[in-house]
């Protein structure tokens, strides 16, 4: 599965319809009234937060939406019929911005929001509404106002339940390969993986939603390597796995680069559950291996789990450790219960 992050789109909403020139002609009726209806509303273009959807990905085929004209107005007061709206559906966490991808237009967070982000023009006044005692034949309608285009980004951060951070070529797409049926890029150079990409791991009868995330180098946090726009994914993930490379000459240096950078980043990114591993642990000979756990336990302040993706040695044992880590996660959230739902407490 891959996992578009952002999206271009150009939108128009509909011309208003144009308003009618007409008099009243009926038997025995000499000097019929102007009769000429408005013209119709052009279609709004909208944006609505919807359920079930988890990526920009359809934005990928289709970029351009345009509402359609309203229609014009008719003789005998008719008005012309306002054209459909469009409404682009979003997944939660998708920000709009203006086409200079950096002012926010709205930030969809909850399902069922909508936005209107372009408004429809206007229909015409048709030449009834100009009678008056002065002039009780105008030959005077408006055009329909010009509906309104314009440029804007889509931009989803990732949402998903666990997600995978190290330097490049840490092994993260190829632990990502391994639990889930996902097929990312694997290639033994930095910066293979350019998108975040998703999958889904089974353990036993239950579920989770695993995310590979592009590497992160020192400086990530002001752009360096493929930037901080990742480091927003990772925002999005409510527990981390943060593999190590155990050929790294120094694996706790290399854990410590990568959490400055969540710090650095901010928005809470280090204060989520970790479970580190030593990853492509087959490549060691059983003196490294206890020499190199030792080095990353020192760093981490906690035990990392030793994981080859090569050899599946351990990786149901870190996919349930990501498990706990998220129900506890859950467990956490749902103390957050609504103010009015918190019974008053009596002495
Ligand atoms: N021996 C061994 N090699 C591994 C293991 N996991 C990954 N590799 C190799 O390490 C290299 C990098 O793996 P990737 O999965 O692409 O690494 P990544 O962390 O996704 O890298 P970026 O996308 O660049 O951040 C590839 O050549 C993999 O075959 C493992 O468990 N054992
Ligand atoms: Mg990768």
């Amino acid at each position: 599965m891959r996992f578009l992050d952002q999206a271009k789109i150009y939108i128009r909403s509909g011309d208003g319809g144009a308003g009618c020139v007409s008099f009243r002609r009926e038997k025995f009726i000499e000097f019929g009234g102007p009769d000429g209806g408005d013209g119709g509303r052009g279609g709004d273009v909208w944006a609505e937060c919807v359920d079930g959807l988890n990526t920009l990905v359809d934005y990928r085929y289709q970029q351009h939406f345009k509402a359609k004209a309203g229609g014009h107005g008719m003789g005998r007061q008719r008005a012309g019929g306002k054209a459909a709206d469009i409404v682009l559906k979003v997944p939660v966490g998708t920000e709009i911005l203006e086409e200079d991808g950096e002012t926010l237009v709205a930030d969809m967070t909850e399902i069922g929001q909508r936005v209107l982000l372009a408004e429809g023009g206007n229909g015409g006044f048709g030449n009834a509404h100009f009678k008056s005692p002065t002039n009780q034949a105008p030959r005077r309608a408006n055009p329909g106002l010009e509906g309104r285009e314009r440029w804007l980004w889509l931009r989803l951060k990732l949402i998903a339940d666990a997600g995978l951070v190290g330097l490049p070529n840490a092994g993260k797409s190829t632990f990502l390969a391994t639990v889930t049926s996902a097929k990312p890029k694997i290639a033994d150079y930095p910066f293979t993986t350019l998108h975040p990409g998703l999958g889904v791991v089974r353990v036993d009868t239950r579920e989770f939603v695993l995310a590979d995330i592009p590497g992160l180098i020192e400086g990530a946090h002001e752009g360096h390597g493929l930037g901080d726009r990742f480091l927003g994914h990772v925002e999005r993930c409510r527990v981390l796995l943060h593999l190590v490379d155990a050929n790294e000459a120094d694996v706790g240096k290399t854990y410590k680069v990568v959490r400055k950078e969540l710090k650095l980043y901010g928005n809470g990114l280090d204060e989520k559950p970790e479970i580190v591993a030593l990853s492509k642990a087959d490549t060691l000979s059983e003196e490294e291996r206890v020499e190199k756990l030792a080095a990353l336990k020192k760093a981490a302040r906690k035990t990392p789990i030793v994981l080859s993706s090569a050899t599946r040695e351990n990786t149901d044992k870190v996919l349930k450790a990501l498990l706990r880590a998220i129900d506890n996660a859950d467990a956490e959230l749902d103390l957050d219960v609504p103010a009015d739902k918190i019974q008053p407490w009596r002495p």
